[in-house]
């Protein structure tokens, strides 16, 4: 793509655009079209499966390019974008004429880029989910602390979060953020290179200045790191959006421990906001999912991904679940009147981002007035729970715009704003004076083309209108003879096949009225568009804020509607590490069997400080990790403020929630699965605390059957005398149950099975005490293993057994091992250490001696 000497004057203008555009693809507009030149052109028409043509030559060879119209840029944009691209959109600052008049009859029409168009600053209603959030996440360290500055620009909402770097992970996860950016790769995470802006000193500049402020104190001071952060998330913003503005509430630091923290191999484990399978059906949030209007759904994906610590913050939002829990007919009129609400936070930020139209300006009309009618009909129901005594002034204060936007605007406006027709007629006098002439001219053209018919007696003469000529008179080739008489009061202005085309002065001078009246028409609806979408936002704050308060109160009562149609139950919350539930069952594996027909089989649990670890044995497929998953899911829940798929359930409150299933496939991190089992464990083991709950399926399996039972025992030991986090721990190696003799506040228990006529029934069941046998060979039959193979098996088994009995088996004297914790750590290898004892120094000479330095460093470097 080097520039030759022949390159036309728009090519240079390309590259150079291309050039600040950087490894985005360039929409480079040329009249009605965006067009794309080079590597760009080939990419796009691949990704978008349209036509590769050639324009001209560079350098000799001819110039691959692509194109998509500008009116439906978007639809390209979006596929563009999910692929994984960034767009930088050159426009036409001046149009051709200006360009001509200013620079001369050849003049290249002027261009700059004036929005760079990435995953995390979206704004657009067809390039975002409805549903998802849209996180743009700047990532930035000072000393040991991390901080991130999250906004989503779509919505407004506007985070900092500091944290440790073994934090980093489990908070970006939270967000799952569109896009993630730093000033330098960081290690683990995929994060492109922002514009930018990382140091403390800019992100106070920024801060203060998007927010008019002259102290942070307001925003909960931020640490270097979050200031960081938001230095690079701000100057990447003004990178991408230019001169659009940008609807940003202010920040909300987020504290540590104000969340339960959940890494990334949880919340993929526990399917929380996806799928095993990557939707969102499938997922816990598709199953509590009840929401009615999309910034509900928003806002529940955000309140699963973040359950909460603070027991009265949680207790407040349960209390507002249950207010509509309890009244049916309450629920599902309020219901109901949210279905209609249209999703005023994004239309709010489209408009404050100069990309909203009169549109988004009619849902905040009937968005606002549909809110205040629901803050109505909520006032008159006493008592009302906390939240909803402070959200409800929330819902109203905007009378005053709603009239204007009501007597401004149509009842629909056009999607089309070309044309005008959006400002409501009586709103001005003036617009109302403009329109009138206008439509006084086009009632006189109709009067002249009657005229002209009588006139010439042609009677399909007719009067239109295009682009080139503007009005004109049109009548077919063989009657043109008549009004082409140099007499007739005509000017031929086009002869095209089977029509001619004239003007007449009294046409001139109606049609020069009625574009003059349209094109003042227009300017004075783009001014009033300008100046109420000016009125919005300045109201943006106590927009948001209303917008925020129907979300709530939505999720409230859409997890309301979900507990009363699965019999879901009010959780109790207390402080010290507990876990009882009576009738749990898993939402997710439910809803699959009831498809099916079949019945879920409700569970208990009982964790408290003298019964905290959980082993549980029983056959394959006999519902273990179920049962798991299904704890911690009810923890989940309770701690996101929701109702709870039980008859009871008292949850202590958990800080950190962990799962880890045994060596799951994870090869696309491109580690072994028994790697990545251990290198999960080891993180569990040193993170976890005593107010954590932690779920361990099948730990150790990945490996040779000894080095596995030696695994799992050790840890189990671990997680019992170190750890105290409350524990299941569900495993296939029958000998782990030996450690029950010694450690007391381990518990034995097994999901039930059956033989019986020679088949296996599974019962689902939890019960207490150890499996007795482990049915895997009655599981295999049950699969459809050959029955030589299964008859082969079981006089393996037999022979195994007997090999067992005799010697005590594989775990035999191990009951004697001392406790975990009496155990001497294994020395650890210290290359630095060795080294600095090996060298003599009396023995070196000058040269060995600087080597030996060399070495030391280069040893030094490799512990660091
Ligand atoms: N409580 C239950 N009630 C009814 N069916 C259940 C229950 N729990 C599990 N199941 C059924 O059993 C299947 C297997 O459950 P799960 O995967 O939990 O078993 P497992 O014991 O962990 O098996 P494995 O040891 O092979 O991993 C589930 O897909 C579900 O269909």
């Amino acid at each position: 793509m080097a520039r030759s000497d022949a390159q036309t004057p728009m090519m240079v203008q390309y590259h150079r655009l291309k050039a600040e555009a950087g490894d985005a693809l360039l929409f480079y507009r040329m009249g009605d079209f965006f067009e794309l030149f080079f590597d760009d052109a080939k990419i796009a028409a691949q990704c978008l499966d349209i036509a590769l043509t050639r324009r001209g030559e560079n350098e000799g060879a001819p110039i691959p390019m692509c194109g998509v119209p500008a009116h439906s840029a978007e639809s390209y944009l979006a596929r563009l974008i999910k692929a994984g691209h960034r767009v930088a959109i050159a426009e036409q600052t001046e149009s051709p004429a200006e360009a001509r008049k200013a620079r001369g009859s050849k003049a290249l029409v002027d261009r700059a880029i004036i929005r760079l168009v990435t995953p995390g600053t979206l704004t657009e209603e067809t390039l975002l989910a409805p549903a998802s959030a849209n996180w743009l996440a700047a990532v930035a360290r000072s000393g040991d602390e991390w901080g991130i500055a999250a906004a989503d620009i779509s919505t407004g909402r506007f985070e900092l979060i500091c944290c440790e770097a073994g934090e980093l992970g489990a908070e970006l996860a939270r967000l799952s953020p569109a896009e993630t950016i730093a000033d330098s790769p960081v290690p683990g995470i995929f994060s492109a290179i922002g514009k930018g802006g990382f140091d403390s000193l800019t992100g106070e500049r920024s801060l203060k200045a998007q927010f008019a402020v002259t102290t942070l104190d307001g925003f909960g001071a931020p640490g270097r790191a979050e200031l960081a952060a938001a230095g690079g998330l701000l100057a990447y913003l003004a990178a991408t959006q230019r001169d659009a503005g940008l609807l940003l509430s202010a920040p909300r630091r987020i504290a540590r421990g104000t969340h339960v923290a959940i890494d990334p191999a949880t919340r993929d484990s526990l399917e929380i906001t996806r799928s095993a399978t990557g939707g969102i059906a499938g997922s816990l949030l598709g199953e509590v999912d009840r929401c009615v209007t999309a910034a509900g759904r928003r806002l529940l994906a955000a309140d699963l991904s973040a359950p909460l610590l603070d027991r009265a913050a949680i207790e407040a939002r349960l209390a507002l679940v249950q207010f509509f829990h309890d009244d049916q007919l309450r629920r599902e009129n309020i219901r109901d009147a949210l279905k209609a609400m249209p999703d005023i936070g994004r239309a709010l930020g489209r408009l404050v981002a100069g990309r909203g139209g009169p549109r988004d300006l009619a849902q905040l009309r009937d968005g606002l007035a549909a809110a205040s009618s629901l803050r109505k009909d909520l006032e008159s129901i006493t008592p009302q729970p906390d939240l909803l005594r402070q959200m409800l002034p929330l819902l109203g204060g905007h009378a005053a715009m709603v009239d204007r936007l009501r007597i401004a605007l149509v009842d629909s406006p056009p999607i089309d704003t070309s044309k005008g027709g959006y400002i409501a007629e009586g709103y001005d006098a003036a617009l109302d004076g403009l329109r009138a002439a206008s439509l006084d001219g086009r009632r006189a053209i109709a009067a002249l083309e009657a005229r002209y018919r009588d006139a010439t007696g042609v009677a399909s003469l007719k009067i239109r209108h295009n682009a080139v000529l503007g009005y004109h008179i049109e009548v077919a080739a063989r009657h043109a003879d008549r009004l082409m008489a140099p007499d007739s009061g005509f000017a031929h202005r086009q002869t095209l096949a089977g029509v001619v085309r004239f003007n007449s002065p009294d046409l001139h001078e109606e049609a020069a009225k009625v574009v003059e009246a349209g094109g003042h028409a227009l300017a004075a609806e783009a001014a009033h568009l300008e100046e109420l979408t000016k009125l919005a936002a300045d109201a943006s704050t106590a927009i948001t804020a209303t917008a925020d308060a129907i979300a709530r109160i939505d999720v409230a009562a859409g997890n309301a509607a979900r507990a009363a149609e699965g019999q879901w139950s009010l959780p109790s919350l207390v402080e010290h590490p507990c876990l009882e539930i009576d009738g749990g069952r898993h939402p997710v594996v439910e809803h699959a069997l009831s498809d099916s027909g079949e019945r879920f089989i409700a569970n208990d649990v009982s964790l408290g400080p003298n019964d905290r670890l959980w082993l549980i044995t029983g056959p394959n497929m006999g519902g273990k990790s179920t049962f798991l998953r299904q704890c911690a899911l009810i923890v989940l829940l309770a701690q996101a403020g929701c109702f709870v798929p039980a008859v009871r359930a008292k949850v202590g409150l958990v800080d950190r929630l962990f799962s880890r299933v045994g060596a799951s496939d994870n090869l696309a991190r491109g580690r072994s699965t028994f790697m990545v089992e251990m290198v999960e464990t080891a993180a569990i083991l040193s993170q976890a605390t005593p107010n954590s709950l932690v779920i361990l399926d099948e730990i150790g399996r990945g490996t040779s059957t000894y080095d596995g039972l030696a695994i799992a025992w050790a840890v189990v030991e671990a997680m019992h005398d170190e750890v105290k986090a409350r524990t299941l721990f569900a495993t296939h190696y029958h000998e782990l149950t030996l450690l029950a003799d010694r450690l007391d506040s381990l518990s034995l228990h097994h999901v039930r099975a059956r033989e019986w006529k020679g088949e296996l029934v599974l019962l689902h069941e939890v019960a207490d005490g150890p499996a007795d046998r482990s049915y895997g060979i009655a599981v295999a039959r049950l699969a459809g293993l050959p029955p030589t193979v299964v008859a082969r098996a079981r006089s393996v088994l037999t022979k195994l057994e007997a090999g067992r009995d005799a010697t005590g088996g594989i775990a035999a004297g191990l009951d004697e091992l001392p406790l975990f914790a009496a155990v001497d750590p294994e020395p650890v290898a210290d290359p630095l250490m060795d080294a600095i004892e090996r060298f003599e120094p009396d023995r070196m000479s000058p040269r060995e001696a600087l080597d030996a330095l060399y070495e030391l460093k280069r040893l030094a470097a490799e512990r660091s």
